[in-house]
């Protein structure tokens, strides 16, 4: 039995009814399990946003690397303080020198003594505390501060406070954030251990799809998937090989989809994955590799083609992870946020909670929304803030899965389940939002 067909057995409902979106799911988690990229290389920091992590950060110093205030002020030992003083009680030290940021101060200090201390700058050894400057009164060399503002200890971070030495910083299988890169850079650290970026290839299908510069045909549209596919797979981090338009025609497409599986870990094609008469883009996929061709129980996105194309030439070289998406625009753009993002993810190397997707929001509908039971809906929606309360979404009038505009028009996908019916105004969603997916 084909490694596809092994997965897809264990799968509920395989051969007859349309599978689920989790059934896809398993599948997907268990075919991409072992087709993770393990080639590392070093990546300077800066060009390291979106890079995974190829071992564990651990920090080599502690960060901070010393005691330091939290405020400008001036800093004591915070013995000084009164367990109980009366509303009205005050406190008076002598002021015996300056601590600034990037320096030690190394002056004498006596009891009741306190020194000018800067944000960031080193605890003189003995003092503990820090009183803002806001609360005081200078007198010469004599401040004076109200005793029950503050508590020992206020207004000063520890060293290691952030990080100490000998921790795990970051795991390996993080994918870098902007917060991730200043992490690795407060460690003193220039660049990242991390693994190859995943190649992908994508190209799209159909005699009635025009390349851009191409003159307007009569019965046949510009090809725009392979613009969001390339956008899509650019913003995850991949290396994108762009293999064009490919006509329907089976040399060509077998001579497409061979120098796929050569160059790349993945492939992502759009359109002729359905059973309609003209397309040969299923019959080359089955020829050339072991293949799943589905009907998934979704709304966009039913057609969904899954498989491994070997890569004939270079027997090392593993088999490359084959996503058909169907050719419908949103569809193409629904079933690779469902699909394709966390497979690839996890391709990429991300640990778990890098590949999950990110939770989802709880909205209330502004209207009714029509929905089936017996297959997950993905209606584009526009989430709004609501002072006070849920944020309100308002579904597109059209969802139709040609029309693209009302994917701009959205900040987000309401996810309706498969079990669940038609949704009533004011009744709670879930929403995939947009901002930081795709
Ligand atoms: N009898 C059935 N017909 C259809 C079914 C079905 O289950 N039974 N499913 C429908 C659904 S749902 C979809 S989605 C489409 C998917 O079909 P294909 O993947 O074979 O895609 P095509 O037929 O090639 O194209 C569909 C549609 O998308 C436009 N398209 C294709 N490529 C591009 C591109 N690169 N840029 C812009 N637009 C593109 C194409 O012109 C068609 O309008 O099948 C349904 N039919
Ligand atoms: O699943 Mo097809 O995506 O809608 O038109």
């Amino acid at each position: 039995m084909s490694r596809i067909a092994e997965l897809a057995s264990a799968l509920a409902g395989h051969d007859d009814a349309d599978l689920s979106v989790e059934a896809v799911h398993a599948f997907l988690s268990q075919l991409t399990a072992t087709a993770v990229v393990t080639g590392r290389e070093s990546v300077s920091l800066s060009e390291a946003l979106g890079r995974v992590l190829a071992e564990d950060i651990v920090s080599p110093v502690s960060v901070p690397p010393h005691d330091n205030s939290a405020m400008d002020g001036y800093a004591f030992d915070g013995a000084v303080l009164p367990d109980k003083a009366p509303s009205d009680a005050s406190i008076t030290l002598r002021v015996v020198g300056t601590a600034l940021a990037g320096a030690a101060w190394r002056g004498a200090l006596g009891p009741g003594d306190a020194v000018r201390i800067m944000t960031g700058a080193m605890m003189p050894a003995g003092l503990d505390t820090v009183i803002p400057q806001e609360f005081c009164k200078v007198d010469g060399d004599r401040v004076c501060f109200p005793a029950r503002v503050l508590r020992r200890g206020d207004n000063r971070r520890f060293a290691g406070e952030d990080l100490m030495k000998g921790q795990p910083a970051l795991r390996k299988g993080e994918r870098l954030s902007p917060a991730a890169l200043g992490m690795v850079a407060s460690l003193g650290l220039p660049g990242v251990p991390a693994l190859r970026r995943l190649r992908v290839a994508c190209f799209s299908t159909g005699d009635e799809i025009l390349s851009l510069g191409d003159a307007p045909r009569e019965g046949a549209v510009y090809d725009s998937n392979r613009y969001t596919v390339i956008g899509l797979l650019t913003r995850l981090g991949c290396e994108v090989l762009d293999l064009g338009l490919v006509r329907d025609d089976p040399a060509t497409l077998a001579a497409t989809l061979r120098r796929a599986a050569r160059e790349a870990d993945a492939i992502v094609t759009s359109g002729g994955v359905s059973a309609g008469a003209a397309d040969h883009t299923r019959a080359v996929m089955q020829q050339l590799g072991d293949m799943a061709f589905w009907r998934v129980a979704m709304r966009p996105g039913r057609p969904l083609a899954v498989g491994l194309i070997p890569a004939e030439e270079s027997a090392s070289k593993p088999p490359a992870v084959l996503f058909g998406l169907p050719g419908n625009p949103v569809a193409v753009m629904v079933t690779f946020l469902a699909f394709v993002r966390p497979a690839l993810l996890r391709m990429m190397g991300c640990h778990e909670a890098a590949a999950a997707p990110p939770p989802l929001l709880r909205a209330r509908s502004t209207g009714p929304i029509r929905k089936k039971p017996g297959r997950t809906e993905y209606q584009r929606g526009f989430v709004k803030a609501v002072p006070g309360a849920l944020p309100e979404v308002c579904v597109a009038a059209n969802q139709g899965s040609g029309v693209l505009s009302s994917m701009l028009e959205a900040n987000g996908l309401v996810v309706l389940r498969h079990d669940q019916g038609s949704v009533a105004p004011g009744e709670e969603v879930d929403v995939m939002m947009f901002d930081g997916v795709i």
